[in-house]
């Protein structure tokens, strides 16, 4: 078989923020403020923290303000509160992110449905999920949204096609079998309690996997040909690990989103797109 294609999400990000640094410094030119991205992050978790870090430095390369709030690990649900609604009133800001996993004795629902809907970048608020379910316009969760721009980017067709997403998640994994079944493919999702996974995986012409276990997936689980996007990211003793076993699908994959280079700068990408799209419409400003 032909070597596979690597599904460079490190390349096609960075061609999309200039794209965006250009449309952000021409409306700036006319007169309008900076948009402006708040970013949450409670606890000291350092995997976290290095992510908070790097959305930050991107939105501030674009041209977004970006601002945080660092919450101590002990925090209650109502400090958190507190802060998303200084943010929701605050018309500086036009997106507000909530990292995430919040600590255990804070209630993730209740912060989430604190959200603005037109400030919720991420697109996890219920209104938002509500809307993609219901094909509306919103804003749709980023990782999901980034991971079909990289597919489209590589023509990769979906229609008629069979989809299986490993894992089910708000964040990921419902979301993104929602995005792929609106894009006309059969999918298929398949969780902790799924018996034989590979047997499925291996019925996939595109296999999408946000388990959150490293090297998941071998080559058992790969139909020939297959596309592969790796969404999982752990953080080893020897660099980071996704949640697909690199080496042992080589051979039989057509094409892999890799991590690193792949998934994650598409998520960071997205989120910067949702920030300057509800921007626009604080601002008033056409799509
Ligand atoms: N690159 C990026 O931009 C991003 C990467 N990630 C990474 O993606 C991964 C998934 O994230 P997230 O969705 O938030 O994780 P969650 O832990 O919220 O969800 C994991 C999902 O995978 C399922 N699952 C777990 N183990 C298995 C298994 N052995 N076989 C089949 N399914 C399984 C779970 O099933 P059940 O529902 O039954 O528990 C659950 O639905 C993580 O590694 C995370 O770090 C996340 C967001 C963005
Ligand atoms: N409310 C919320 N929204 C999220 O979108 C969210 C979250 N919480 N919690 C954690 C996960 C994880 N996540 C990543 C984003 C970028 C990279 C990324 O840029 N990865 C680079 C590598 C960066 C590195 O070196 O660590 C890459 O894969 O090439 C990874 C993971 C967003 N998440």
């Amino acid at each position: 078989m032909t070597e596979p294609m690597l599904l460079n999400g490190q390349r096609l990000a960075a061609e999309m923020r200039g794209q965006l640094a250009a449309q952000i410094a021409r409306v700036r030119a006319q007169g309008y403020r900076a948009p402006g991205l708040a970013v949450i992050l409670v606890g000291d978790d350092p995997a976290s923290a290095i992510y908070v870090r790097n959305k930050k430095r991107a939105a501030q390369e674009i041209g977004i303000e970006p601002v945080d709030a660092v919450l101590p690990q002990g925090s209650t649900t109502e400090d958190v509160l507190r802060v998303v609604d200084q943010f929701n009133q605050d018309p500086a800001i036009d997106g507000i992110l909530v990292q995430m996993p919040l600590p255990p004795q804070i209630e993730t629902e209740t912060v989430l449905a604190r959200v603005r809907p037109d400030k919720d970048v991420d697109g996890l608020t219920v209104t938002n999920l509500g809307r993609l379910t219901a094909g509306e316009e919103g804003l749709v969760p980023c990782t999901p949204k980034g991971i079909l721009r990289l597919l489209e980017a590589y023509d990769i067709a979906l229609a008629g096609r069979r989809a299986v997403v490993v894992g089910r998640s708000r964040l990921v994994g419902l979301p993104v079998a929602l995005l792929l079944m609106q894009r006309q493919a059969t999918v298929t999702v398949i969780h902790s309690r799924t018996p034989e996974p590979e047997t499925i995986a291996r019925q996939a012409d595109i296999l999408v996997v946000a388990a959150g276990k490293p090297h998941l997936v071998t080559e058992d689980w790969i139909k020939p040909g297959a596309v592969v996007i790796d969404v999982g990211i752990h953080r080893g003793d020897h660099g980071l690990l996704g949640d697909v076993d690199r080496e042992r699908v080589w051979s039989r994959v057509g094409a892999l989103s890799p991590v690193p280079g792949g998934v994650g700068p598409m998520t960071i990408l997205e989120l910067l797109d949702n920030t300057w799209t509800a921007y626009r419409r604080h601002e008033g400003l056409s799509e």
